[in-house]
């Protein structure tokens, strides 16, 4: 592929206490999520100053890729564009333009298949291409990486980094990820006809939650051979009467018969609100009042190996013969044995029903 750029999708947070509100009305436009929730998450961002950890995260890690790509002699320029807030994707792909870049390869911070982690960013590139208009470079999204060693290796380090950190005694591993709303877990992966390949069990579970169970087994595995885990759900949104994946992490450390968990957020690439906010303050405290010893587990940020995937992702993306289409399924490199879904197809994920 004749690519000219690297191009960082991500979520987007707050930079100062004015951005909270403007923010989460980006994030929750027309999705029905109640007002007092959105009040509640403001103040897990004003707790922090109104400023998402998330934006150092992104700067962090594209220094990191930069450094990364001058050591591997991969020589394209790093832009980064976000879908809630600054810098939004339409003004980098503006920038892009500017700048004279015509082909761009993508790689969104989420590591999984579904609609939040993988189709809306095909959408967000759709519509700000849209915004730009003539000229806008575009842009082919990476795979998904879940299930490469340079995602599952740092995950297992930090896993045992966190069991020798609550002692020797029988511990269980909590693996996590953020929760979406069943109708999303359950269309999340290929529509009909499309890699109609897979295992079963993933059909019925649909592809968020089989790739998820996938990594949360193969990090186990190698961590801590034997040892007892669970898959479970944090940072639930929404309304009241919409099911979403359950069970919640907190209600789910009262049902632990060790007297030791370690809380891997397996869902996340880096520490950012939903993380430092959900585990290392509401779940840390609900097993302080369990009298459980509690660790959580590190999330991949800027380690060297999960830089490295990303530049090997760059690599065989520039190596390819063309643009690789977004239903195309290739051998997976990863170690896991779900099929090689590398990114969402055209009847992939579709989007929830938009209310209000
Ligand atoms: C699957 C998934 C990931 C993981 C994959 C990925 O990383 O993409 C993720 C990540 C993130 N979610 C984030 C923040 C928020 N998510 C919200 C709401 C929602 N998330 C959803 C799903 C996901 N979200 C869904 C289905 C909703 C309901 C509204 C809708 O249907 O879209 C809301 C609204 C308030 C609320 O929590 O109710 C906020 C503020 C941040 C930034 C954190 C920071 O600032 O550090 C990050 C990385
Ligand atoms: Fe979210």
């Amino acid at each position: 592929m004749p690519v000219d750029a690297f191009l960082l999708l991500s979520f987007g947070g707050p930079e100062g206490p004015d951005d909270v509100m403007p923010f989460l009305r980006n994030v929750t436009a027309g999705r029905g999520v109640p007002e007092e929730r959105l009040l509640e998450v403001a103040e897990h961002y004003q707790h922090f100053g109104g400023v998402s950890p998330i934006n150092e995260q992104n700067r962090a890690l594209l220094r990191a890729i930069e450094a990364d790509f001058r050591d591997q002699g991969v020589g394209l320029p790093l832009y980064w564009g976000n879908r809630n807030w600054q810098p939004m994707l339409a003004d980098t792909l503006a920038q892009m333009r500017d700048d004279g870049v015509e082909f761009a390869v993508g790689l969104a911070t989420s590591a999984y298949a579904g609609y939040s982690s993988c189709r809306q960013y095909l959408e967000d590139i759709a519509a700000a291409r849209a915004k730009v208009g003539p000229g806008a470079p575009e842009v082919v999204k990476l795979p998904h990486f879940y299930d490469r060693p340079g995602f599952v290796e740092p995950h297992v380090d930090a896993v045992r980094a966190a069991l020798a950190k609550v002692g020797p005694g029988p511990a269980r591993i909590v693996f996590t990820a953020h929760s979406i709303p069943l109708s999303m877990a359950r269309t999340a992966g290929p529509g009909a006809g499309e890699g109609s390949a897979e295992p079963s069990g993933v059909q019925s579970v649909g592809l968020y939650e089989a790739q998820l169970r996938e990594v949360a087994r193969l990090v186990a595995e190698r961590a801590a051979p034997g040892l007892a885990w669970d898959l479970v759900w944090q940072s639930r949104s929404g309304p009241p009467q919409v099911p979403w994946l359950e069970p919640d992490v907190n209600d789910h450390l009262r049902t632990v018969a060790e007297k030791a968990v370690v809380v891997s957020p397996i869902g996340f690439v880096s520490d950012h609100l939903e993380v430092i906010w959900d585990l290392d303050n509401e779940a840390a405290a609900t097993a302080a009042e369990l009298s459980l010893a509690y660790a959580r587990a590190a999330t991949p940020g800027t380690d060297p190996r999960f830089v490295r995937m990303i530049t090997d992702l760059v690599r065989e993306a520039m190596a390819a013969p063309q643009a690789t289409a977004p239903s195309d399924t290739r051998p997976t490199p990863g170690l896991g044995r779900l099929s090689a879904i590398q990114t969402c197809g055209a009847g992939c994920c579709p989007a929830p029903a938009r209310r209000g």
